[in-house]
């Protein structure tokens, strides 16, 4: 079980997460969904102690992860594996050695550094690329691939990491709607199939309706919904993203079109 205590960040004067805490169940899919600039990104780099907090504490099956330093943090980002939006491939080197950049951990370096693969860590690798459909461009430029297949080579990468959490940080901001459900219905399958726990920030609500079991909303740094996506109703929707909610919730099935200038919240039930 992952725990977040009261964790916030501070940069200057500017507090981007503000005492956040949740639980999150192994196996869970969970969005955490919120307008640009909510601290959806800062709260899941934080878990994977990319950033540091400035307060609270991060707890995974009972290891302080807000205290590991060296060897036992490089463990904890194998553990806990990050996919970005941006892909953070290695657009020279083909698919197949992005892929066993995931396994890097697990064979002496000087295998990594001159491409030395053990055949094993190759099969693995190539296990991977099956599962998304895309083994048939193992020896591709991974640079010359659709963002979609890229992601998709991402969450190889991240697989053969063999870790139990997933932190996906908007991983379809960049992808056209088809591609969308492609990668989106990757991690799906990862977490249905091998129980990875999957936290991926997500801009849209109608994404992160169809395909999380929880939602976590933000809203200027705070969690301001924690709860099953039929829980959140459309006022709450309007409060979680403000002045972007026309463009996340107006297709949305069940939820009224927004009105310009209409009060929401607790407002908008009075
Ligand atoms: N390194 C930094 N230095 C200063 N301010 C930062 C830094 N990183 C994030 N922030 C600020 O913290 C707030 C939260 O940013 P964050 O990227 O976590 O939001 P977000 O919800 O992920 O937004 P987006 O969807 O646009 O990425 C923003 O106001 C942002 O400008």
């Amino acid at each position: 079980m992952l725990v977040v205590e009261g964790l916030s960040r501070r940069f200057g004067v500017h507090t981007a997460v503000a005492d956040a805490s949740f639980e999150i169940e192994r196996g869970a899919f969970v969005g955490v969904i919120g307008r640009s600039g909510a601290g959806k990104s800062t709260l899941l780099r934080m878990i994977n102690r990319l950033i540091d907090p400035s307060e609270g504490r991060i707890v995974f099956d009972g290891v302080e992860v807000t205290a590991l330093s060296g060897r036992d943090l490089r463990l904890w980002r194998r553990r806990a594996a990050m996919i970005f939006q941006q892909f953070n491939l290695v657009g020279r080197l083909d698919v197949l050695t992005n892929v066993l950049m995931g396994r890097v951990a697990t064979v002496p370096s000087w295998r990594a550094v001159v491409g030395a693969w053990p055949d094993a860590d190759k099969a693995i690798a190539l296990s991977a690329l099956e599962q998304f459909d895309i083994a048939g461009l193992a020896a591709q430029r991974t640079e010359t691939l659709s963002g979609g297949q890229q992601q998709r080579v991402a969450i190889a990468r991240a697989l053969v990491q063999e870790p139990e959490l997933i932190l996906a940080d908007e991983p379809i901001a960049s992808l056209d709607p088809r591609n969308t459900r492609v990668v989106m219905d990757a991690l799906l399958r990862i977490n249905k199939h091998l129980g990875i726990t999957v936290l991926c920030n997500l801009h849209s609500l109608d994404i992160a309706r169809d395909y999380c079991d929880r939602l976590i909303g933000m809203a200027a740094g705070a969690v301001v919904f924690d709860g099953a996506p039929a829980q959140l109703t459309d006022a709450l929707a309007r409060e979680i993203y403000g002045l972007e909610a026309a463009d996340v919730i107006d297709h949305a099935p069940g939820l009224d079109p927004v009105r310009p200038g209409a009060p929401v919240g607790e407002a908008a039930a009075a």
